[in-house]
């Protein structure tokens, strides 16, 4: 006889990470462009609002104290410190979408990838490269939302990012978004055998 089958199809928790002006926002928006239903979750940042980013929509925009709380109640899954802003992903949304059986994506940087790693070992771990470190600069510059001192830092980042791109189980070069975005949409809907550990955030 077949063993119990489980309660809803295995799903997988799905982390995209990659350096700053690398297309990680662009190719996201492809993905749900195209398949609205995928569901993306929006971090807590301390990081001041770009224009014409909402609050709520593209990051919900917090105080420090704000952010302090959030880790003080353990509603963070994960979090870190960013070329001097903080950034978490609210754990509660996450944990209600994989239990309802549907996959999550989260877009966050190395440390909180690691994090995300540590806790669940089913976490499937995607880098998004640039095709060539030249490209990645211009990109970065071209998209004009940093001054050229904060572009410095990022790049900096970006450096110790793409070394570690081996710890990653998939990496997706992002030559072209259409292209990159496929090949994402077919990674969201890969099989899994697992799903989000329970218990709370503890960084
Ligand atoms: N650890 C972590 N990183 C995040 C989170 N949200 C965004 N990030 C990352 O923080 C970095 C900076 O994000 P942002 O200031 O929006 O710049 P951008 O990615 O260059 O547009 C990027 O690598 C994001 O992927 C989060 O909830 N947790
Ligand atoms: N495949 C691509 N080819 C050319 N330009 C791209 C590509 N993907 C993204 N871009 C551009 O690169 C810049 C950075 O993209 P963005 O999505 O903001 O990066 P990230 O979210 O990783 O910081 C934007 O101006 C975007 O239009």
């Amino acid at each position: 006889m077949a063993s119990a089958a489980p309660q809803h199809p295995p799903v997988r928790l799905t982390v995209l990470s990659g350096p700053s002006g690398v297309g990680k926002g662009t190719v996201v928006a492809e993905v749900r462009r195209r398949h609205p239903e995928v569901w993306v979750s929006v971090s807590a940042t301390t990081r001041p609002p770009r224009p014409g980013e909402v609050d709520g929509v593209h990051y919900h925009f917090v105080s420090d104290a704000e952010f302090d709380r959030l880790i003080a109640d353990d509603g963070l899954l994960e979090w870190a410190e960013y070329a001097g802003n903080r950034y978490g992903t609210p754990a509660a949304p996450v944990r209600e979408r994989l239990a309802a059986g549907a996959p999550a994506l989260l877009e966050i940087e190395l440390q909180g990838a690691r994090q995300v790693r540590a806790r669940d070992t089913d976490a499937q771990l995607v880098f998004l490269a640039p095709p060539s470190w030249g490209e990645l600069v211009s990109r970065l510059a071209g998209r004009g939302s940093e001054p050229a001192a904060v572009q410095e830092r990022r790049l900096a980042i970006a450096q110790a990012e793409l070394d570690a791109a081996g710890e990653f189980d998939v990496v997706v070069v992002n030559d072209d978004v259409v292209r990159a975005a496929d090949e994402l949409v077919g990674l969201l809907t890969a099989p899994s055998s697992g799903s989000l550990r329970s218990g709370g955030a503890s960084e």
